[in-house]
């Protein structure tokens, strides 16, 4: 009996083991698959000024990362998450955040990098830790969310892609990123004083555009060689060594690239061609769009797109790639680099020049052109369409506005100034103090004239919310309208953080109501997180409010953004949990994050 009872309790221990140690097994496993699958890819950003010479001319100041302009590039899968530490080490104490452009941050809207809405400024000498997930392949980048960091170049560029095992719905042999920006040579700070001085002092044209931070001040590769620009001088071609040469994309024969083209643009509306090449479009904005072919390209700032090319030309010779200025009138000469054939250079640093001219830009008011070339963007099948019809709908009027004698920009006559508690923490701990509370307008003056200066230019600074209930459906009209004086209407380019939109139809003139609707494309429009709004005109997106959080929407155009072009959305913040303090350790919440972080 004692025999078989030490059996059984031998039988009982074995089994007791047996089961720690698949369980202690499954752990492991699960830990091993969970780090193949989800992967912490960790950052450490020191943000800065740096002596560069972006456009060639010696001494200028950027604002860049680790001691690099454009900052370093962050690629990632679907499904990892990122941490990036960043440090502020701005010397002439300005305080920053950055911005993951078309990062939706569903359940991190701490992360969005808005000062004042989803986070506390960064001062100098502090860290703030980002941590997101990214939840869908696509060409970003990020970039500086305060005063007119992005303008002094605070930027880099965001790619993420497939999960390992996935594949994209079209097929390329290797890729290229190409990060637009404009450049000036007045500093962001004199940069800001002109926008804020009385009387107002615009900003004008940027000096030089900028391929991947390269460009050259006030002369042309092209010049003389092919007599295509015959006011501007001719550039000495910069070799690979050298900080500002152009980054020269080496490609073979016959094979097709993807290139990979996002616009951080302060200002600048951009063409982009590459000489004796057709190009497919196969990506907006981080989603699939029904392939297209196009000579060249409209990108505006905000967005991102990633077209193929098939490198079926002659391969002894080389091919020009450009950037133009559309939308305003240039003052600005295009950027250029090189397609370099693998047959047609003898080594890298002696590269041939194109024996063919640049493309030519197309005419900067051709807004037809413009026109023709976004409504050929569709949402590729398959896509997530859009719901058929809205709970909330927005008609939101931009006009530029006289306030006490200060130029600025107003959406239905209230020109944004940002409030000194974030949103996020005001709105989740419910501190009434810390932003106007009443519900901003919802629509404009129907007797409106949109085709002519406003006949009463006053507006006001105001902080409201547009708050919107769970899963909402929202539409927003967006309608132009002519300047403060003068006949004329700007392109303005619309980024909505936290979510992508659909973009239902543009049109021009002004909205109607029960009228221009019944022309949505409401079966295959694209999703976008940037959108324009032609001269004169209006364009309609519709989103649902799925992501809870506060989230900007705004002209991208940084200069406007700065004059108050832009509004807050708000949506389930009741339902956001865990805010790090340290994102709102400021204002109104400070005390809040300081004692209290349980209900949180
Ligand atoms: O916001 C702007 O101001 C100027 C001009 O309208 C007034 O000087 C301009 O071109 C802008 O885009």
């Amino acid at each position: 009996m004692r025999l078989k009872g030490a059996i059984r309790s031998i039988r009982v221990c074995w089994s007791i083991w047996l089961g720690y140690v698949i369980v202690l097994l499954s752990i492991l496993m699960g830990l091993i698959g969970g780090s193949s699958s989800v992967r912490v890819r960790e950052y450490k950003f020191e943000v800065g000024y740096m002596k560069k010479k972006p456009d060639c001319i010696e001494n200028s100041y950027v604002m860049g990362i680790n001691g690099h302009f454009p900052g370093p590039t962050i690629r990632a899968h679907v499904g990892d998450t990122l941490h990036i530490s960043l440090f502020n080490n701005i010397s002439t104490n300005e305080p920053t955040s950055i911005h993951w452009h078309g990062i939706s941050q569903h359940g991190t809207p701490w992360a969005d990098g808005t000062a004042s809405i989803s986070q506390c400024a960064i001062n100098p000498g502090e860290t703030f830790h980002y941590r997101f997930t990214v939840d869908k392949a696509g060409t970003y980048f990020y970039h500086g969310h305060y005063g007119l960091q992005r303008s002094a170049g605070l930027y880099g560029s965001l790619i993420v892609d497939l999960a390992l095992g996935q594949k994209e719905p079209f097929h390329y042999h290797s890729e290229f990123n190409l990060l637009l920006s404009d450049w000036w040579h007045n500093t962001s700070l004199h940069q800001e004083l002109s926008l804020s001085s009385k009387p107002f002092q615009w900003i004008g044209e940027p000096q030089s555009l900028l391929i991947n931070g390269r460009g050259q001040y006030n002369c042309s590769m092209a010049a003389n060689i092919v007599n295509n620009n015959a006011t501007l001088p001719q550039c000495k071609f910069r070799t690979s060594d050298e900080e500002c040469a152009p980054q020269i994309l080496h490609v073979h024969p016959n094979k097709t690239y993807r290139i990979r083209i996002a616009s951080t643009t302060s200002l600048s509306s951009l063409n982009f061609a590459i000489s004796n090449h057709k190009m497919v479009v196969v990506e907006a904005d981080g989603n699939y769009v029904d392939p297209f072919e196009v000579d060249d390209i409209d990108i505006y700032s905000g967005e991102s797109y990633s077209i193929l090319i098939t490198t079926n030309q002659n391969p002894n010779n080389n091919y020009w790639i450009s950037i133009g200025v559309r939308g305003r009138k240039p003052n600005t000469p295009q950027a250029l680099t090189i397609l370099n054939y693998k047959n047609a250079s003898i080594s890298s640093s002696n590269i041939i020049i194109p024996n063919s001219p640049p493309p030519i830009t197309p005419q900067w008011n051709d807004f037809n052109r413009s026109k023709t070339f976004t409504n050929k963007i569709h949402a590729l099948m398959g896509s997530p369409k859009p719901p058929t019809h809205y709970d909330h709908r927005l008609l939101l009027l931009n006009t530029q506005n006289l306030i006490d004698g200060y130029t600025k920009w107003a959406i239905n006559n209230i020109s944004l100034v940002l409030p000194q508690t974030p949103y996020l923490g005001s709105i989740k701990f419910k501190i009434n103090a810390a932003f106007d509370r009443r519900h901003p307008s919802e629509k404009f003056s129907n007797g409106y004239d949109i085709f002519s200066p406003p006949i009463n230019p006053n507006a006001n600074f105001g902080n409201r919310v547009y708050m919107f209930n769970m899963n909402q459906v929202v539409d927003v009209i967006l309608q132009n309208a002519n300047v403060l004086s003068g006949k004329n209407s700007d392109i303005h380019p619309w980024h909505l953080h936290g979510h992508d939109f659909w973009v239902l139809g543009y049109g021009d003139g002004k909205f109607k109501q029960g009228y221009d609707e019944k022309k949505f494309n409401l079966k295959n429009p694209p999703l976008k997180n940037t959108a324009a709004v032609f001269p004169y005109g209006w364009t309609a997106l519709r989103f649902r409010a799925n992501n809870p959080g506060v989230w900007f929407f705004h002209c991208h155009i940084e200069a406007h953004l700065h004059m108050g072009m832009g509004v807050i959305f708000a949506e389930g913040v009741q339902l956001v949990k865990g805010i790090p303090k340290q994102a709102l350790a400021c204002g109104l919440t400070k005390k809040i994050m300081s004692f209290n972080t349980t209900n949180n």
